[in-house]
């Protein structure tokens, strides 16, 4: 992706809230999301972020943004955005000038296509059919591994494979998704006797980020390494949540299963890697470990291989709603500390021929950095629930309580350039059914 005119940092829009710094959503952004007015009974349809404001696409005319973007346009207006996202990147990159256009400071205002994002409900913005969760961050993978496997924290494999698991599509949710505490099985006091059961009492956030595959490939054909950009339509915020007590006991042999299948939660936006241009970071090895095997490894990987996207994590107790005070951030940590990247998260998933479709979702693994504060999730951050952290409000936390909502925010920042943000991804526990 090259910079082009839809990433000067000097364009201003017609809609004043994009123009402020600390907005998420500035025209050099234009993330794209699936919405209707909250509480009623429209249909669902894309809409792009601008400020404050969602630009309603099916209110557009397609006359107004001209060809090629007309076509884009109409992929993009219905209820979601799995065709736009087959369409490919000339499609979307069509699509993002003309609106950078339309929306500019100077262009005729389109007051009419806007709502307020305050007054807007999202939906899952494709229909995802398969959801796939990596394990990227050598930082996650050993605090975590010396949890679960405390002579051998990090597996041999680590650094040649880019390791995942197959997630489930169907328990995925957008922003607002309250969904809850999972019961299950968790081990035994002994090895004699039976597992308990019942709601899990290490329920966890994973502070990840998602990737949206927007063109897919045939079965049997593998996606080069450096062309696989090309096939991911844009980025957004998961939370993977993860049932600790309930993985422990389970995840031997197979992996994963229901301590993280009860529950995903994404943002309802998607920034376009097209917007996340002038935001590429090094993709760092430490000189000891080894070099990508041949089908991992291309020409922009070490200049420009991965993102910089700080990413937080915010907590809000049911204490805290209840007194009016707002989440309170628990973590930070950066993709661009990810030990693999996007791209080769697409090509290892693909390198034996398996098929991805427009609207897969594969998530990055939970994003932990290098420092022990910068850690994804909670099971880390209070070694493994031995160290409870303590809140603003002095309340402590080992794991999530029921009433919890757990927010997750990113944004791409340089200096001199506007923040491109990835609103929020908020989810909130409900006790046990
Ligand atoms: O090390 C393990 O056994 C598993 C750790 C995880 O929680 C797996 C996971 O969901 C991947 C990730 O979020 O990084
Ligand atoms: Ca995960
Ligand atoms: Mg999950």
């Amino acid at each position: 992706m090259h910079i082009n005119e839809t990433h000067d940092p000097s364009l201003t829009s017609w809609v004043a809230t994009a123009n402020d710094p600390a907005s998420d959503f500035p025209i050099q952004n234009l993330p794209f999301a699936v919405f209707r007015r909250a509480g009623s009974t429209e249909t669902f349809r894309g809409g792009v972020a601008i400020g404050d404001q969602v630009l309603d696409l099916a209110a557009l005319d397609p006359a107004t943004v001209g060809e090629p973007a007309s076509a884009a346009l109409a992929l993009a207006q219905r209820d979601t955005l799995n065709d736009f996202m087959a369409a490919g990147p000339a499609a979307w990159s069509a699509l993002r000038l003309a609106l950078s256009r339309l929306l500019r400071a100077g262009a005729a205002a389109q007051q009419h296509a806007l709502v307020p994002q305050a007054a807007a409900e999202f939906s899952i913005p494709a229909r995802i059919g398969d959801y796939t969760d990596f394990y990227t961050s050598i930082h996650h993978a050993t605090s975590v591994g010396r949890l679960f496997r405390p002579d051998e924290p990090l597996l041999p494999n680590y650094k040649w494979v880019p390791i995942g698991y197959h997630g489930r599509a169907s328990s995925i949710g957008v922003s607002g998704q309250r969904f809850p505490r999972p019961k299950g099985q968790t081990r035994p006091a002994s090895g004699t006797d039976a597992p308990n059961f019942g709601p899990s009492r290490r329920l966890d956030y994973e502070l990840e980020v998602g990737i949206f595959v927007g063109t897919g490939n045939a079965d049997g054909d593998a996606i080069p390494v450096d062309a696989a950009e090309a096939h991911v339509f844009g980025l957004c915020l998961l939370n993977d949540w993860s049932a600790r007590d309930l993985q422990a006991w389970e995840y031997q042999p197979l992996g994963p299963f229901l301590a993280k299948n009860f529950a995903t939660t994404i943002s309802p936006w998607i920034v376009t890697l097209e917007a996340l241009a002038p935001y590429r970071a090094p993709w760092q090895r430490d000189a000891a470990d080894p070099q990508p095997l041949p089908y991992l490894d291309y020409p922009a990987l070490r200049e420009a291989g991965a993102f910089d996207v700080e990413l937080e994590v915010l907590l809000q107790t049911a204490t805290m709603r209840r007194e009016g005070q707002q989440a309170a951030s628990v973590s930070r940590s950066n993709f661009r500390d990810s030990y693999w990247s996007v791209a080769q998260m697409v090509a290892h998933h693909t390198v034996n021929g398996c098929g991805l479709r427009p609207g897969d979702l594969l998530g990055s693994g939970t994003q932990s950095g290098p420092e022990p504060e910068a850690a994804g999730s909670l099971l880390e951050l209070s070694g493994g629930g031995k160290a409870a952290i303590t809140l603003p409000n002095g309340e402590q936390r080992t794991f999530l309580e029921d009433g919890d909502t757990v927010v997750l925010r990113g944004r791409a920042v340089r200096p001199g350039l506007p923040r491109i943000g990835f609103g929020e991804a908020a989810g909130t526990v409900l006790p046990a059914r």
